[in-house]
């Protein structure tokens, strides 16, 4: 754990088109990540699991509604001096509703390959989970930062009981009002 002792969660949620040859990004108009194209989310709220806050942060910026989706993987992010996140990454395959821009979010489908994908418009992180994604490989990443560079990272495959057993601690955490 990075020196502030705090930790901050966040989810991310990513929609798949229907044969997975696409995935819908949204550029961030404001606040955190202002410019760079990332999947849809935030922070949950209060007594609200990570599956629940990834499904409302993906409505209330996208304007859809998932109706199949699963953690994809965690990224577990330190740093050297502000608060630690802890964000689970959620993987789509099927919404209702129509995609709209919202306040928050430019959306855009990229092919769901990594030569298509913005990197030099992401997180700096991004290129090191982003192959998991795409492959359907659930991972468990690992990174230390210092402000926003990378100093270090273990990214893992893992096998879905032990993602599973991750999503499930930080749900007891967030219902434990402990977040
Ligand atoms: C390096 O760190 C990050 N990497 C990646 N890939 N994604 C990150 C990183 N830091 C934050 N994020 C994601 C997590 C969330 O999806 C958004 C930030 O969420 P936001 O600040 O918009 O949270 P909200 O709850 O929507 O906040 P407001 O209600 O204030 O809009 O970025």
């Amino acid at each position: 754990m990075g020196t502030s002792g705090k930790i901050k969660y966040f989810s991310v949620v990513v929609p798949f088109s229907s044969d997975g040859s696409q995935i819908l990004l949204g550029r961030k108009k404001r606040g955190m990540g202002e410019g760079l194209w990332n999947g849809f989310g935030g922070k949950p709220e209060k007594g609200e699991t990570m599956g629940r806050c990834a499904h409302r942060e993906l409505q209330e910026e996208s304007g859809i509604d998932a109706t199949e989706y699963e953690c994809a993987g965690i990224l577990y992010m330190d740093d050297t001096a502000g608060p630690d996140y802890h964000i689970p990454v959620y993987r789509v395959t099927k919404y209702t509703g129509e995609i709209a821009e919202t306040e928050e979010m430019e959306p855009q489908w990229f092919g769901a390959s990594e030569d298509c994908l913005p990197y030099d418009k992401m997180y700096a992180e991004a290129k090191l989970w982003w192959p998991n994604m795409l492959a359907n490989t659930p991972f468990v990443a690992k990174f230390l930062f210092e402000g926003e560079r990378v100093l270090s990272h273990d990214v893992q495959s893992v096998g879905r009981e032990v993602l599973g057993e991750h999503m499930d601690r930080i749900d007891e955490i967030l219902l434990a009002g402990k977040a």
